[in-house]
């Protein structure tokens, strides 16, 4: 099957109604990853194949429940650890109305993705070279996919999260330890199971936002 009907299958599973432009940005983005990852080593997954389950398929998984959380998806969004932009890359092209920041401590992983924002006309979406801790700005959902622990993740964003904020972990196996260290002011309000299409292993998103709001 091709990439693109494996997509279309995968949009299907996940109940994701994308236009088709957006379909094509996703499978250009692949391929700008696919090619820039032989030159600046991005990712250690270097079949083409499989990045479409293990990057955009996984990646996508978090749209739909994105979505719902954030009224629209709509604001701002940093993606923290976001490597060669994931998930990040892939919510600016699905959710345009959201302003999206992947923030990177590796320049060339930050360069690579205001290269695929200049290439693939995504004026919402900024490839940021800095470490979570030295960031000022606010945002209205703070995301990150293998990046740290949750305690590691909430104590080195928490001054980049707006008052009515949240958090969005995406983590694979429901992290009991994770979340019984996290601080007693730090409140995971849902965790949610993912399916992620063709992806044979356990996903989850950790919902969390700071206690002290008392929403
Ligand atoms: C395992 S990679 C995950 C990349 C991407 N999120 C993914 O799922 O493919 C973790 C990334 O976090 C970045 N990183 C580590 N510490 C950081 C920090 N303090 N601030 C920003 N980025 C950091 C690393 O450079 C690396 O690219």
């Amino acid at each position: 099957m091709s990439q693109e009907a494996r997509l279309g299958a995968g949009l299907q599973a996940l109940g994701l109604d994308l236009p088709d432009a957006q379909r094509q940005t996703l499978l250009r983005y692949l391929e700008l990853l696919a090619k820039w990852n032989r030159v600046y080593n991005l990712t250690a997954v270097r079949d083409p194949d499989e990045m479409l389950v293990q990057h955009l398929l996984d990646s996508l998984a978090v749209v739909g429940p994105l979505r719902r959380e954030a009224g629209g998806a709509t604001g701002r969004l940093l993606d923290v650890g976001s490597g060669a932009g994931l998930p990040g890359v892939v919510i600016a092209i699905c959710c345009r109305e959201l302003k999206v920041d992947c923030l990177d401590a590796v320049g060339k992983k930050a360069a690579f993705v205001q290269q695929v924002a200049a290439g693939l006309q995504l004026p919402n979406l900024r490839g940021l070279h800095d470490r979570v801790e030295r960031v000022t700005e606010r945002y209205d959902v703070v995301s990150s996919r293998a990046f740290a622990s949750l305690s590691d993740f909430v104590a080195g964003s928490r001054q980049a999260l707006a008052e009515q904020g949240i958090w969005l972990a995406m983590k694979g196996k429901r992290p009991e330890d994770e979340i019984a260290a996290l601080p007693a002011d730090v409140a995971v309000f849902h965790v949610e199971q993912l399916n992620v299409p063709e992806l044979a292993a356990e996903r989850c998103i950790v919902w969390m936002r700071p206690a002290a709001a008392n929403r």
